[in-house]
């Protein structure tokens, strides 16, 4: 198959190339470009050489239509709206890596991207691609709403223990950290080395853009209407997210039985991995990988529920999840190309 990337010279896009240049059902990747079309790939990323030698195409969709089977869009939020709807609409399927086609309505969308732009489009159309939950409405979607990181992270930590209501759904707090890859290639004034380097800060405090989705999500699979209080933390390193959350538990339920609801719940999918009872995730453990590592720990005396859960914030927070869901979307096994073990240290 064939497949092109739009947005490529971002840190989404090479990320996707890292994955699909080895993966044994990918053939060709185009590379689309709009502020380096015509240029090598790797002038852009020197540490291609040799292995990605094409030249950058400009956006075009009748060339996409006629060439590929299906678009990356690693572009930064309301652009994609813009070309999705025309490429689904002639047959090519859509995974989108921006925040577009997430959330429930324009109007949501409007209060907490700040612009009105996906008005414009059917949000109705997309599937959510949080791959372990909707692997059965991807495999019969041709758009998929690939999920934010801290959302990846953060539901997949909290919706074994809300379905099964071994927590309350009111008074979730969820503290998260990121590195600073997060924040993509382009330079801005947080993400400066010296307003990072031997710093922390917490960003976005009632307003980050998950807010909405990790509600959205969490609501959906639970009938119930919940609010949830999340706070961003930027941290000096590279790659890794951490979602750390506290929940109330509901019944008497020891922690030994939270950690097997937690391994029923995501047997047979190997991309999320349960630790045994008190031993917490670190970032570093996950990192290059796909997988989603959630540790969990019980306080007695507050009688709450602590999850740490973890990810690389550009595999299975973005790169890692797409590639997993074009896997479930065409049929093939949803680890094809995404076997690669965490590099540590
Ligand atoms: N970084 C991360 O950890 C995660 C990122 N995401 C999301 O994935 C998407 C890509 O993120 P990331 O790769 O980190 O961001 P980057 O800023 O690194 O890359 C985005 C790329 O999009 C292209 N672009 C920028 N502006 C426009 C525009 N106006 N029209 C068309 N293309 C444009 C540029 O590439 P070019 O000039 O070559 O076209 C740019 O390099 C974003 O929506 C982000 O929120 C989601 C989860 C995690
Ligand atoms: C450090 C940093 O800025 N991180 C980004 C990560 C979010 C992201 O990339 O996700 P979307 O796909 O929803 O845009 C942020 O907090 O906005």
């Amino acid at each position: 198959m064939k497949v092109a990337i739009v947005g490529g010279t971002g840190y989404g896009a090479v990320e996707l190339i890292r994955f699909l240049e080895r993966h044994p059902n990918i053939k060709e990747i185009k590379i689309v470009s709009h502020s380096q079309a015509g240029k090598a790939f790797e002038e852009a990323y020197p540490h291609m050489t040799q292995i990605v030698s094409q030249h950058m195409s400009a956006l075009s969709i009748e060339e996409l239509a006629n060439e590929v089977e299906g678009v990356f869009f690693a572009t930064p939020s309301s652009v994609s709206y813009k070309y999705v709807p025309a490429l689904v609409d002639k047959g090519v399927f859509c995974i989108d890596l921006s925040g577009d086609f997430r959330l429930a309505d324009p109007e949501q969308y409007e209060q907490w991207y700040g612009t009105k732009t996906a008005a414009k489009v059917d949000l109705a159309k997309a599937v959510y691609g949080l791959s372990e939950l909707y692997h059965q409405q991807i495999k019969a979607t041709k758009l998929v709403a690939n999920p934010g990181c801290y959302p990846t992270a953060t539901l997949l930590a909290l919706l074994p223990a809300l379905e099964h209501k071994v927590i309350k759904e009111t008074g979730i707090i969820i503290d998260g950290k990121t590195g600073v890859s997060g924040a993509g290639r382009s330079m801005s004034l947080a993400v400066h080395f010296s307003e990072m380097n031997e710093n922390t800060r917490a960003y976005n405090v009632c307003q980050h853009k998950h807010i909405p989705e990790i509600e959205r999500y969490l609501s959906d699979r639970t009938n119930k209407e919940i609010q949830i209080n999340f706070t961003p933390h930027i941290i000096p390193m590279t790659r890794g997210l951490m979602a750390t959350i506290y929940a109330d538990l509901q019944e008497l339920i020891t922690a030994e039985e939270i950690e097997q609801l937690y391994r029923d719940y995501y047997q047979g999918h190997t991309f999320v991995r349960i630790r045994p009872i008190g031993q917490l995730p670190a970032t570093k453990e996950v990192y290059g990988s796909n997988y989603c590592d959630i540790g969990l720990q019980v306080d007695r005396r507050t009688n709450k529920l602590i999850i740490v859960s973890v990810i690389d914030n550009l595999v299975k927070g973005a790169a890692g999840q797409a590639i997993q869901n074009m896997n479930i979307l065409n049929g093939w096994d949803e680890q094809l190309g995404l076997n690669d073990v965490p590099i540590y240290p």
